[in-house]
């Protein structure tokens, strides 16, 4: 037999978003997938042909990417921070939803103007996203990479400003940062590894269509 295709899936808040989603595609995760005692990384599913796989929000990427996984469901924040080829994104799964801003603390922003910025010097997990972002417009940006907790860096001199994912806003209010600029809206996406894609297509193809009619579906009932 065959083996399995396996689904790469982060931990962390996309984790929670997911579970219902694969479960209206068909695929239910045996118990343990869902228990955060587990120290188990690889499971089982009701389908014997599919396994899933916890990992880092990152890791997803990078198993996919190098055909260890044949499957994802990662950032668009992810995706576009490494660009790898090997990754296609066929599906936005509207879940996971933040945007990419710069953000800064509220005595500063007081009196300054992006506009006007030549350099900057930021904390940030995302250096590739931000200097490409930075230099789109001529300015050179100084990244200093962290894995977290990026909000702390200011009030102890690391940078002076940080590049970091925010949704409802609350992580940079209690820091004492506002935002200065967005540099992307941010998504969950399916990813499929393009070799597997070709050469596992009666497998995986399935699988793709029926994230994509579920996400459909979802929109029509958003719509109506
Ligand atoms: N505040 C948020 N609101 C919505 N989605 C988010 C938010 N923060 C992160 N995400 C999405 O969830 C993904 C995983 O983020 P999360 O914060 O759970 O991981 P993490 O704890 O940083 O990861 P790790 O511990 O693996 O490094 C991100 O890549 C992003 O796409
Ligand atoms: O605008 P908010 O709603 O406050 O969300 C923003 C926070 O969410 C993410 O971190 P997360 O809480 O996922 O944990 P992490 O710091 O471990 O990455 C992100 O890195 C921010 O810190």
């Amino acid at each position: 037999m065959a083996d399995p295709i396996i689904i790469a899936i982060p931990k962390g808040r996309i984790l929670v978003e997911t579970l219902p989603m694969l479960a209206r595609v068909g695929i239910v995760p045996e118990a343990a997938f869902s228990d955060e005692d587990s120290r188990a990384l690889r499971f089982a599913t009701n389908q014997p042909h599919i396994g899933l796989i916890r990992v880092r929000a990152f890791d997803v990427a990078t198993f996919v990417a190098h055909g260890a996984a044949q499957i994802g469901i990662v950032g668009s924040d992810v995706l576009d921070e490494f660009d790898y080829s090997e990754i296609y994104a066929p599906v936005d799964l509207g879940i996971g939803r933040c945007r990419l801003s710069v953000a800064e603390p509220v005595e500063m922003a007081a009196g300054d103007d992006p506009r006007e910025w030549s350099h900057v010097r930021v904390a940030t997990k995302y250096p590739g996203l931000t200097r490409r972002h930075f230099a789109a417009r001529g300015v050179q940006a100084e990244c200093v990479k962290l894995n977290g907790a990026m909000e702390i860096a200011p009030v102890l001199g690391l940078a002076s400003r940080i590049v970091d994912l925010v949704s409802s806003g609350r992580t940079l209010k209690e820091n004492g940062l506002v935002e200065v600029e967005t540099i992307c809206e941010v998504s969950a996406r399916l990813i499929v590894n393009r070799a597997a894609f070709k050469t596992r297509a009666e497998e995986i193809a399935p699988l793709v269509e029926a994230f994509r009619a579920l996400v459909a579906e979802e929109g029509q009932q958003d719509a109506a």
